[in-house]
């Protein structure tokens, strides 16, 4: 389970350049929950992911993961938890190691010890098993380079690699923005299919609203470094993209009514 308590981030405090990425989030994710997080641009969804996995500390609140308090976790010792894939498809593996050595790469981490025979040659297997299974052919690449492959098969890679060795929490950040529709689709299926099975709690960021209303089981809605919305059960699921549509709509519809205001206030007063 994760447990986000009242988190505040500011980035460059007290200079006319300070932006208030986070203010005040509350967000209790339930183990096994797959949450979609969408919300206006610099709404803070990229910000929440890097708090979480440890990019920066927090300026307050508390994050608790799996019974632990990892407020204060540096990075390294929270990715022994968490998985993470990027936008990116160039980030998180190793571009002038071959496929296999990521995949082993992947498998090994956060182990104390190396694999005794045996269990590496079971291990091997059931990797092989599993590449086979992306269905992109990489099986058959295994010897190649990373750098050789397509966005797609990079991005369906590296969220294997992530979900190997079952993380507590895996988090995505609009990981299928730089790929073509096609790319997108497998790796968006392929994304469904490894959270399933693997009951794994997520946290996914995406900027489609296809992706938001087919995807999870719950959806938060942020706006100015705040949770504005939090569907589930049968609300989310009859979810229509427009009705998406029609809440960033009002929400800019009340900034207006909110600037007008304001401004009239000033007005009066000023
Ligand atoms: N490292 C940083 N230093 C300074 N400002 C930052 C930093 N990271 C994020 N910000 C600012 O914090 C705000 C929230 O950014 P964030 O990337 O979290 O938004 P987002 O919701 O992911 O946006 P988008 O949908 O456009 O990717 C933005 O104003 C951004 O410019």
């Amino acid at each position: 389970m994760l447990d986000l308590q009242g988190l505040v981030k500011t980035f460059h405090p007290g200079t006319e350049n300070e932006v208030r990425a986070l203010q005040g989030v509350d967000l209790l994710v339930e183990e096994g929950s797959f949450v979609v997080v969408i919300g206006t641009n610099g709404s803070g969804k990229s910000t929440l992911q890097n708090a979480v996995s440890g990019s920066f500390l927090v300026d307050s609140g508390s994050i608790r993961l799996a019974g632990r308090d990892i407020t204060r976790w540096p990075e390294h010792r929270r990715a022994s938890l968490i998985g993470r894939v990027f936008q990116n498809p160039f980030s998180g593996t190793a571009p002038s190691m071959s496929v296999g050595e990521n995949l082993a790469l992947a498998l090994r981490r956060g182990q104390r010890r190396t694999l005794g025979r045996n269990a590496f040659l079971r291990g091997r297997e059931a990797l092989a098993d599993r590449v086979r299974r992306l269905g992109m052919g990489l099986e058959d690449r295994l010897e190649n380079e990373i750098g050789s492959l397509s966005g797609g098969q990079r991005q369906a890679l590296t969220l294997l690699m992530a979900t190997l060795r079952r993380p507590e929490l895996l988090l995505l950040d609009e990981h299928t923005a730089a790929l073509d529709p096609r790319a997108a689709d497998s790796v968006i299926r392929l994304t469904d299919d490894l959270v399933r099975e693997g009951k794994l709690t997520t946290l996914m960021v995406t900027h489609s609203m296809q992706q938001a209303v087919g995807l999870g089981d719950r959806l938060v809605m942020m706006h100015r470094g705040r949770v504005v919305a939090d569907l589930r059960g049968e609300e989310k699921r009859r979810l229509r993209p427009s009705d998406l549509l029609d809440r960033f709509d009002e929400i800019k519809r009340r900034e207006q009514i909110d600037a007008s205001v304001a401004e009239m206030l000033r007005e009066t007063y000023v």
